[in-house]
Order: structure tokens, then C-alpha cells, then sequence
């Protein structure tokens, strides 16, 4: 009795650890099946519409990987033709019309399988915040006609719309310290590290038509409408950002000319300290006073010519921004940005980018340059003759030349009086980029809302490795042809013996 139960028990044991290993390769083929879902790269694209142009920005990144840091890259940057989505007031369908030529290119890339699973937004910044204000029908009218385009594409539409000056702030804030890896970081030993509050960067961005600051301040924000709060991969932070419409540098120059002009006693010819000596300009009072920026003076004819005389006169030109920017003005708090603004002291290192790196770049600035250096570099380009510099830059389109000495002087006094960096300059950096890809909001805007950035610490097992899954599935296929063969034996002569 006993010599024959031992191989009716082997049996047993050999036929249980069969089905085990069927059931552990089932289990192992699904769970592959489930991890590696969707294993190619993904995509996901974002429109930024600002006041003077619009850009579409491609992403990509490692589809079986969603819920890791860093790994976010620009694919893709494509400039559309002609001025921001603003302008085109007496032509709302020509605003979708211009996108057409950036999604062609989007669609070449983004391969036909993944196309309908390609997030795409598109968000529009101060010139539609102005807009907007302005005639809310003619915005909604734009809005309206670019998302007919973007919809007629396969992309996965998400939405086009204005963003709060906040967001804008806070979302360049999220693509600098997403890039450089400042909220979490995947360290060699599979870890997740949480880098030092300390090294967290601001973010100061110049546009055309506002300007934002953005950054963690050392105390508690004491005014809730400028205070963001945030929580990344389970960390929480209290962000300063403020969004200041009408000083971006384009409208900030129009409130020059405006100010100026209407200062003068001879309105139709004006001396401007800004300018380059031998330049002059005559425009339309219609194309100064066409901006909520700027109050309209009584009588005001929109027909009516009006020449400005570049003087080069850098003390003046300061003198003047100094007014328009309104560093003095402080009643209600006891630290203060400009124009009254609250602000607490900066705080950290920071990223100057947009028309802060445009401006920077062309003076040959390096992204740190002493503040000293820029001073001279800014005054030596100034008292170049228009003459000069129009032989100097042939190529460089006659809008930018013009202005950059008079947006170099409005970034120093922004940054130095307005911000109040006099005693921190050596910690912003000038840049355009990291990590090969371009700072600003679009970034940090996508991750947002394609939950790429979770508010919870990611999960460390996000797959099985190839190789380790090809083992399994190997051993267990092993197992299997063992315990088979074993069966086999034990019935052929197991119970004869
Ligand atoms: N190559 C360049 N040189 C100088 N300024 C530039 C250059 N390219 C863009 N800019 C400026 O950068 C700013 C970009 O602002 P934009 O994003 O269009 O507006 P906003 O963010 O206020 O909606 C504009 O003032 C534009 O003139
Ligand atoms: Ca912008």
C-alpha cells in the first residue's frame, strides 16, 4: 500500500505544478500585455498663441513610462506665419486658417496609429486676454474659428481658450523645474529623491503684451490672489506669480510713445530718448492709442500722423520708463513688485526667458553676464547711430532693431527696480532653453492637464523589464515540459513497477 501511493502522489503533485505554470504563463502574458500598453512613444501638442505670433510645440515622450519625471522632450517647434491670432479682428477664419500649415507638419511626424490619441490645445495669452476685454464677440469669434481647424485634424482636440496671466506664471514655473528636474528625481539605486526645497527656480517671463514672475518666497504669500498652490508627486508648494498686463514689452513701449506724445508741446513731431539717433518713425495715433494699455487723449483724432525723433539720450530713456513702470507706488503692502503690486523679496535663482533672452541674445549677452557688463554693453549699443546699426544688422527685421535698446533699458528697470534684483542679479540666468527644450508655460500647461505630472509620488514599478519577462516565461515553459515529461514517465512505468 504504501509503495504504491508514492507514485499516485508524485503524480498529483507533477499534474498541480503543471497547471500552476499554465496559470503563471497566462498570468505573465497578460500582465506583459497590460504593462507594455501603450509601449510607443506618445505625443501631445500645444498652440501658444501670444500677442505677436503663435508657435506649436510637440512633445514626446516613452509611452509605457507616463508616470516618471524628466523624460517629457520637445520634438517639434513650428512658427506660424504672420501676427498673433489678436490681430485678425476683421478676419476671424484667417486666425484657424494660419494654424493649418503647423498641423500639416505635426501630422507628418505623429505617426497615423497615434494621431487620435494626440492630445492638442491651444492657449492664448495677453493679446487675447486684451482682446477680450476690449470685444469679448470678436475674441469668442477667434476662439471659435481656431478650434474648428484644430478639430478638423485627427488630433484629440482638448480645447481652445484664454489662460489666466496665473496659469501662464505658474505653468513656466512647472517647465523649468520639470526640466531640471527639481520636484522629483529617479536616482540610480530606483529610488525617488525629493531635491532640497532651496533649489527650486523662479520664472521671469517677458512677453509683448504682459509679464510674469513666479517664484517660492521664503515666508508665507500674504496676498491670497498672487498666491498658487500646488501639490507635485506628493510635495506641496505655495507659489508667488503675477501676471502684469500691459507691461509686456510691446505695450510698455506704446505707453512710452503714448506718454511722450501726449507730454509734448508739439504733438505731432516728438522727441524719443529711446531711440537711436537718425531714426525716425511716424505712425498713426490710431496704431498708439488702439490698446486698452493706454488712455486715450481728449480730442483724439485716430487718423492723425504723429513723427517721433530718436535722441539716444539713455539717462532720459530711463527716466521716462521709470514713470511708465511706476517703481514708487507701494501703499497697501510693506514689499512691492511695481505699479503697486504686492511681491515679496525674491527669493532662489531664476530663468529670464522670451523677449528677456530675444533682447539678451542680440546684445551678445552671455545667459550670466556681470552687471556691470550689461550696462556698458546696453549704453554702448544705445548711443550707436541708426546708421550705424542698420549697416551693423542688414538682416535684422527694422521692428526689432528699433526697439531693443529701449527693451534693454525696460528690462533693468523691471528686474532691478521694479522686482528688485539689485542685490541679486548674479541669480537670474538668461536662457531660451533646457534640456533642449524651449522654457515657457506650454510645457508645464500639457503636463498639467495630461496628468503627466501626478500630485502623488509616482509608482517605482511602472513595467517589467524585456529580458526579466523573457526568464519567466522561459523557466515557467521549463517547469512545465519537466513536470509533462516527469507525468508521462510516472504513467508509463510508475504503476506497473
Ligand atoms: N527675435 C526676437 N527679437 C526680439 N524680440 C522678439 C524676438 N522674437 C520674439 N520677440 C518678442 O518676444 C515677445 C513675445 O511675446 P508673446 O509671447 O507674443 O506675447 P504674450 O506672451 O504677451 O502674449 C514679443 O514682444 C516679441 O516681439
Ligand atoms: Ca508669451
Amino acid at each position: 500500500m504504501r509503495l504504491q501511493l508514492k507514485p499516485v502522489l508524485l503524480g498529483v503533485a507533477v499534474v498541480a505544478i503543471a497547471c500552476m505554470s499554465i496559470i503563471a504563463l497566462i498570468l505573465t502574458i497578460v500582465n506583459r500585455q497590460k504593462v507594455e500598453l501603450p509601449n510607443s512613444t506618445q505625443y501631445g501638442m500645444v498652440f501658444d498663441a501670444g500677442s505677436s505670433h503663435t508657435a506649436l510645440f510637440l512633445y514626446q515622450w516613452p509611452g509605457n513610462k507616463e508616470n516618471n519625471t524628466g523624460i517629457v522632450s520637445q520634438t517639434l517647434t513650428c512658427d506660424v506665419k504672420g501676427d498673433g491670432i489678436s490681430s485678425y479682428v476683421t478676419n476671424p477664419p484667417g486666425a484657424g486658417q494660419s494654424l493649418r500649415e503647423c498641423l500639416d507638419i505635426a501630422m507628418a511626424i505623429v505617426p497615423a496609429s497615434q494621431q487620435r490619441i494626440t492630445p492638442a490645445y491651444l492657449g492664448a495669452t495677453a493679446g487675447m486676454r486684451l482682446l477680450s476685454l476690449q470685444n469679448k464677440t470678436q475674441s469668442d469669434e477667434i476662439l471659435s474659428e481656431v478650434t474648428k481647424t484644430m478639430q478638423s485634424y485627427p488630433f484629440d482636440f482638448r480645447g481652445a481658450r484664454i489662460i489666466t496671466g496665473m496659469e501662464e506664471g505658474a505653468y513656466g514655473w512647472i517647465t523649468i523645474n520639470y526640466l531640471l528636474e527639481r520636484f522629483i528625481k529617479y536616482a540610480f539605486n530606483g529610488k525617488w529623491i525629493h531635491p532640497k526645497a532651496g533649489n527650486i527656480f523662479g520664472a521671469l517671463d517677458l512677453g509683448g503684451a504682459s509679464t510674469q514672475i513666479s517664484f517660492i518666497p521664503k515666508d508665507p504669500v500674504k496676498d491670497p490672489q498672487s498666491a498658487f498652490d500646488l501639490q507635485l508627486y506628493s510635495y506641496r508648494y505655495q507659489l508667488y506669480t503675477h501676471s502684469y498686463l500691459c507691461y509686456g514689452k510691446d505695450q510698455a513701449l506704446k505707453k512710452l510713445q503714448a506718454y511722450l506724445q501726449k507730454t509734448t508741446s508739439t504733438p505731432s513731431v516728438v522727441d524719443h530718448p529711446c531711440y537711436h539717433k537718425g531714426y525716425n518713425l511716424t505712425v498713426k495715433l490710431g496704431d498708439i492709442y488702439d490698446s486698452p494699455c493706454v488712455a486715450k487723449p481728449t480730442p483724439y483724432d485716430p487718423s492723425v500722423q504723429v513723427t517721433f525723433l530718436g535722441t539716444g539720450d539713455s539717462a532720459c530713456c530711463i527716466s521716462l520708463i521709470e514713470k511708465i513702470v511706476n517703481v514708487t507706488n507701494c501703499s497697501l503692502y510693506p514689499d512691492c513688485g511695481f505699479d503697486g503690486v504686492y511681491q515679496p523679496p525674491v527669493n532662489g535663482e531664476f530663468f529670464a526667458f522670451s523677449a528677456y533672452f530675444y533682447t539678451f541674445d542680440f546684445l551678445g549677452l552671455a545667459p550670466r553676464a556681470s552687471l556691470s557688463h550689461v550696462n556698458s554693453t546696453i549704453e554702448s549699443y544705445c548711443n550707436k547711430t541708426w546708421m550705424t546699426l542698420v549697416t551693423e544688422y542688414p538682416k535684422v527685421k527694422e521692428k526689432y532693431l528699433r526697439d531693443y535698446c529701449c527693451s534693454a533699458h525696460y528690462i533693468m528697470v523691471i528686474l532691478l527696480k521694479g522686482y528688485k534684483f539689485e542685490t541679486s542679479w548674479d541669480k537670474i540666468s538668461f536662457q531660451k532653453q533646457v534640456a533642449d527644450t524651449d522654457i515657457g508655460w506650454t510645457l508645464g500647461y500639457m503636463l498639467n492637464l495630461t496628468n503627466l505630472i501626478p500630485s502623488d509620488r509616482p509608482l517605482v514599478v511602472t513595467g517589467v523589464q524585456t529580458s526579466q519577462w523573457a526568464a519567466e516565461v522561459f523557466f515557467i515553459v521549463f517547469v512545465l515540459f519537466l513536470s509533462l515529461a516527469v507525468f508521462t514517465i510516472l504513467c508509463v512505468w510508475g504503476p506497473s513497477s
